[in-house]
């Protein structure tokens, strides 16, 4: 087998026609489990000179304004977009490669436009998602009320077994807050998805987000047969801080 060099991970392109797995679509021989999870023989090399040895599609969907691409900038530079607010045009990428349990677990993931007018273009990208963080935002309860329509589509767009993680971003504003926590657990409780709550400003549970995720896809990839099934919300819950804590 070939050495395989991973897709841009930031500048990606924002046009609907780049595939996630570039690999793929220049029909080089990329090998895929049965779920289209890059899982070569032997580490591929990143384009930020980063070995991995597997590699999964994570998209962030939501409303507009909720926080994704703050959410990816805080776990791939660990800096928080402060200022004005630059809506996200269509889609684009980063890469960022985990250790997950001595497995080099390479992400790539996908910020998506919340903007009701780019909607065709995340739904084209849905099929290729391993994994969808649904965020809203717990100071816009409008956002909040929007979840159920995300997971309507989501289930008409995404592959059947799609891990999907709920987030209520922007926790540190307590002030503003009008999403309860209890509210949002409640509901991802309802829809049977983990649930947690972070911030793109503070940094709360932002590498948990990721890393809950990267584990379950690593265990469905790569589980012994004997070895129980990766509990992801039970993860979750002994991980997770709580709002008021301070982790980056
Ligand atoms: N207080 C607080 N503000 C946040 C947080 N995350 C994002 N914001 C602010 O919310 C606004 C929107 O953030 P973005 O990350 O651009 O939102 P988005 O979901 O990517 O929006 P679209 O690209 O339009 O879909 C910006 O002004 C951010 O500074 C957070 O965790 N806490
Ligand atoms: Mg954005």
């Amino acid at each position: 087998m070939s050495r395989k060099k991973a897709v841009r991970g930031k500048g990606g392109s924002n046009t609907p026609s780049s595939s996630p797995i570039s690999d793929q679509e220049k029909g080089k021989k990329v090998p895929t489990q049965s779920n289209g999870a890059v899982h070569p023989s032997r580490p591929s090399l990143s384009s930020s000179g980063e070995f991995y040895d597997i590699a999964f599609k994570v998209m962030l969907v939501g409303d507009s304004g909720v926080g994704k691409t703050c959410l990816l900038v805080r776990f791939k530079d660990g800096a928080f977009l402060a200022g004005s607010f630059i809506s996200t045009v269509g889609i684009d990428f980063r890469n960022k490669v985990l250790s997950i349990d001595g497995v080099r677990v390479k992400l790539q993931i996908w910020d998506t436009a919340g903007q009701e007018r780019f909607r065709s273009v995340t739904h084209a990208y849905y099929r290729d998602a391993h994994a969808l963080l649904l965020l809203y935002d717990v100071t816009n309860k409008a956002s909040f009320d929007n979840i159920q329509a995300w997971l309507t589509e989501i289930h008409e767009f995404a592959q059947q077994n799609v891990v999907i993680m709920l987030l209520g971003n922007k926790a540190d504003a307590t002030h503003e807050r009008v999403v309860k926590r209890e509210e949002g657990e409640k509901l991802a409780k309802e829809f049977g998805v983990p649930f947690m709550e972070t911030s793109a400003k503070s940094g709360l549970n932002v590498e948990l987000a990721f890393t809950a995720v990267a584990k379950e896809l690593k265990h469905r990839e790569m589980k012994e047969p004997n070895e129980p099934k990766f509990q992801l919300q039970e993860y979750v819950n002994k991980e997770m801080k709580g709002v008021g804590c301070c982790r980056s």
